[in-house]
């Protein structure tokens, strides 16, 4: 459907974990992890955690297949599949990395259902050791933003995405979320938008206790059942 832009949260979203913890406690790093934990921004302390993998003799294809065991809860990839068959603009913004992200979605078939991925970019650097940086470059001026970790502001990329649009295109968009990072982008949307808090997550908190400031249309959802069921529903309510 033109003129609808579903925008998804990447872990406890799509994946039901943290994709992050995933791989430090999947790879047996966290002794590691939190003894360095207090000490680190999230994004150097993660580029550190693959430092190590590397010195360990373990490859990116190794972190690779850790991922892909990654648990995805029934309904997720079907709903992503039949937003984008009927049309929609899907994106993804979400504070893990792009290896992680990619590698996942690329293992479950629907990375080519997403036009942008907004998140911490990552490459493999000549030694073969996954690199992983902050989305917002931590030595430029902040962004500003009281609400977002400053390697990331969620909403910000939501004023990319509306001043990317010409005048004459009316967009509506769907955020689909879970966490406190996801408040942010939530504040940006209006009336004629919605918003999927999954049920008793840290988004679905903040809005049950900030419902004044949210424009948009809430719908709740608690499992990838639930998800697709709802996120159809309001596809085909506004195609309508
Ligand atoms: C201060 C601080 N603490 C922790 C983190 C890391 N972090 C927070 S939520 C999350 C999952 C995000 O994935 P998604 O957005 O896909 O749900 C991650 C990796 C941070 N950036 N800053
Ligand atoms: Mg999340």
């Amino acid at each position: 459907m033109a003129g609808i832009v579903v925008i998804f949260d990447f872990d406890r979203t799509i994946i039901d974990s943290d994709s992050d913890n995933w791989v430090v406690t999947e790879m047996g790093l966290t002794p590691l992890f939190n003894e360095l934990r207090s000490s680190m921004p999230w994004n150097s302390l993660m580029d550190r955690m693959m430092m190590e993998l590397h010195s360990q003799g373990k490859t990116v294809s190794d972190i690779g297949e850790c991922l892909k065991r990654a648990f995805i809860q029934p309904g997720i990839i079907t709903a992503i599949k039949s937003a984008f068959a009927l049309g929609c603009d899907l994106r993804i913004i979400s504070d893990a990395n792009q290896f992680f992200v990619k590698t996942i979605l690329q293992h479950h078939g629907v990375l080519g259902c997403f036009s942008h991925i907004s998140t911490n970019p990552s490459y493999v650097d000549e030694e073969g050791k996954l690199r992983i940086f902050p989305y917002h470059d931590l030595n430029l001026p902040p962004h500003g933003c009281n609400l977002c970790p400053s390697n990331m502001c969620k909403g910000f990329v939501i004023d990319q995405i509306r001043v990317s649009a010409s005048e004459s295109e009316r967009r509506r968009f769907i955020y689909i979320g879970d966490g406190t990072g996801d408040f942010c982008p939530s504040l940006k949307l209006r009336s004629e938008d919605f918003v999927m808090p999954r049920k008793d997550f840290p988004l679905w908190k903040h809005i049950h206790s900030n419902k004044k400031l949210i424009k948009a249309q809430i719908h709740e959802w608690s499992n990838g059942e639930e998800l697709e069921k709802a996120l159809l529903h309001i596809i085909n309510t506004i195609s309508t």
